[in-house]
């Protein structure tokens, strides 16, 4: 599904930061769903129906009154027209029909029996939007063309120009059933993040990607939009909307492989909702002809069928999609962890300066995951606490620290190995420290609200939260149980030496 990361790559604005190894388009499987989850699932998704027209109601600037164009997320009314007018469009007959579900509010779900292997969809490039599609608009077309508008920003501003035109867009049917307000971080006000993800290194990633999309929106503007009035009105082409488009991008836009990587919004194919449970993706069928997806199991009549997003945390999940599968569901789940070098260590700057010359700073987040953590992990603790007498290796281990090191062997530094668990397992504890302050307050959060609008979008925002630092943390007990062995079996490895080396010394004398 939506290749975010792809965003820093191709924006307009050249300072924007990338953070390339969280995103990754390959694919995991894994097994969820249990019915006490879909359960949850249920009321949980009723609370979000409310709260996609809620954020209107907050105080805060940030989050304004929305779009006009769009449906409810849960809206089967307008995904009923999508599909009329997709089946007169050139859709071939499909084995699955979008239906309310249990998971992600609206999905497909079989009509039929469907096999393990079979090919599904069948979505041909003509109803596809690619940064070739036609405008509806040429002159608007021609203008940014003269202007190179990368593909994010293109597509965003494409969608934005296709919804303005309302029902005279080819796309008006698509359009409609579209969420008016997309699940994503971005629609959380700067307050809300701070109050909720405080804890989570996914706050600073949320900021960023806001911080990108209002960049992008205000660059276009300064650009383009302010010298073309008549074709860019302010009325459509402003910051709401611009949220909005990068919102669905974020959320729907696919990755085609077989298409060399190719960016599309594929109608029919983005009512296809995630789970880790699958590892089949959306791709060009090149005898088909068509987008189509592998299934991966078999599904019964009435059954949702599921595709993957790819392997992402529950963080990147959050981030772009807006929502957190259930606690240890989520093979692909990830902390990050973050790791400083000590202002008062003697070697500060030299480390500094071996660290950058790989490519990192002296503040640098690690993933951990439940299976462990990376050899880059271990090698900038290393770092971290070796002494001047090791300076010489300064170099070595800052390259094994930064992801672009094509030496993938083990760094191992015996002599100085205690301390660099020691190092890690504190930055596990004041990570862990911090979940459990958010977690702990939680319960007593919200409860002064007395607009019911607002008490649902706080009560939802903070379950996500709570779910997400509950998984985070979860990640972070166990690598603190792991560090905490390991020391101790060093350190009673040592008093064994110790104790052999007194006995020796006894009689010796
Ligand atoms: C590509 S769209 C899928 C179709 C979407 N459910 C709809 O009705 O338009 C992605 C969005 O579906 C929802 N979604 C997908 N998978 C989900 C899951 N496993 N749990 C909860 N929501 C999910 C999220 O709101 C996400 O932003």
């Amino acid at each position: 599904m939506a290749e975010a990361s792809r965003i820093l790559q191709t924006m307009l604005i050249p300072t924007f930061s990338q953070n390339p190894s969280l995103y990754t388009t390959t694919i995991h499987s894994h097994r969820c769903f249990a019915p006490s989850t879909a359960k949850r699932s249920s009321l949980f998704d009723r609370i979000r129906c409310s709260v996609s027209t809620a954020s209107s109601g907050t105080t805060e600037s940030t989050v304004q009154n929305g779009v006009a164009w769009g449906c409810d997320a849960d809206s089967l009314e307008n995904a009923a027209a999508l599909q009329e007018w997709l089946s007169e469009s050139g859709l071939p007959p499909q084995k699955m029909a979008i239906e309310r579900v249990e998971v992600g509010e609206r999905g497909l779900i079989a009509l039929k029996n469907i096999r393990k292997g079979e090919k599904l969809l069948f979505v041909p490039p003509s109803l596809f939007i690619t940064a070739d599609s036609e405008w509806s608009c040429r002159e608007v077309s021609e203008v940014l063309k003269q202007y190179n508008v990368p593909d994010w920003p293109l597509l965003a501003t494409y969608l934005i120009s296709e919804a303005g035109l309302m029902n005279s867009s080819r796309w008006s049917n698509y359009i409609s059933a579209l969420p008016r307000q997309p699940y994503s971080l971005l629609y959380w006000t700067r307050s809300e993040l701070d109050r909720y993800l405080e804890a989570s290194q996914i706050r600073q990633r949320a900021i960023e990607r806001i911080n990108d999309v209002t960049g992008t929106y205000n660059d276009l503007q300064d650009r383009i939009f302010s010298k073309y009035p008549d074709l860019f009105p302010a009325e459509v082409f402003n910051m709401e909307s611009f949220r909005w488009s990068f919102g669905i991008l974020f959320s729907r836009l696919v990755r085609l492989p077989s298409m060399d990587g190719r960016v599309a919004l594929v109608p029919w194919a983005d009512m296809l909702n995630h789970s880790c449970e699958v590892e089949t993706f959306l791709d060009y069928d090149k005898s088909s002809q068509g987008v189509v997806f592998t299934t991966d199991r078999a599904y019964q009549p009435g059954e949702q069928v599921f595709i993957s997003y790819g392997k992402k945390s529950n963080g990147e999940l959050l981030l772009s999609y807006g929502f957190v599968p259930p606690e240890g569901t989520n093979p692909s789940d990830s902390v990050e962890l973050p790791l400083s070098l000590e202002k008062s260590d003697k070697c500060y700057k030299e480390k500094s300066v071996a660290l950058k010359k790989h490519g990192l700073s002296a503040s640098h987040c690690f993933p951990l995951q439940i299976t462990g953590w990376p050899l880059e992990l271990m090698a900038y603790a290393y770092l971290a606490v070796s002494p001047p007498s090791m300076q010489n290796q300064f170099d070595e281990m800052a390259s094994a620290a930064s992801n672009k090191s094509t030496s993938k062997k083990d760094l191992r530094y015996p002599e100085i190995e205690e301390d660099a668990l020691q190092f890690i397992l504190d930055a596990c504890e004041a990570s862990i420290s911090k979940y459990s302050k958010f977690l702990q307050a939680s319960g007593s959060m919200d409860l002064d609200v007395t607009n019911p609008k607002l008490l649902n979008r706080k009560l939802f925002l903070k379950q996500l939260a709570v779910d997400l630092c509950t998984s985070e943390r979860r990640m972070l007990f166990r690598a603190q149980y792991i560090l905490r062995r390991r020391l101790r079996d060093i350190r009673s490895g040592e008093l064994r030496g110790l104790k052999l080396f007194d006995g020796f010394m006894k009689l010796f004398n």
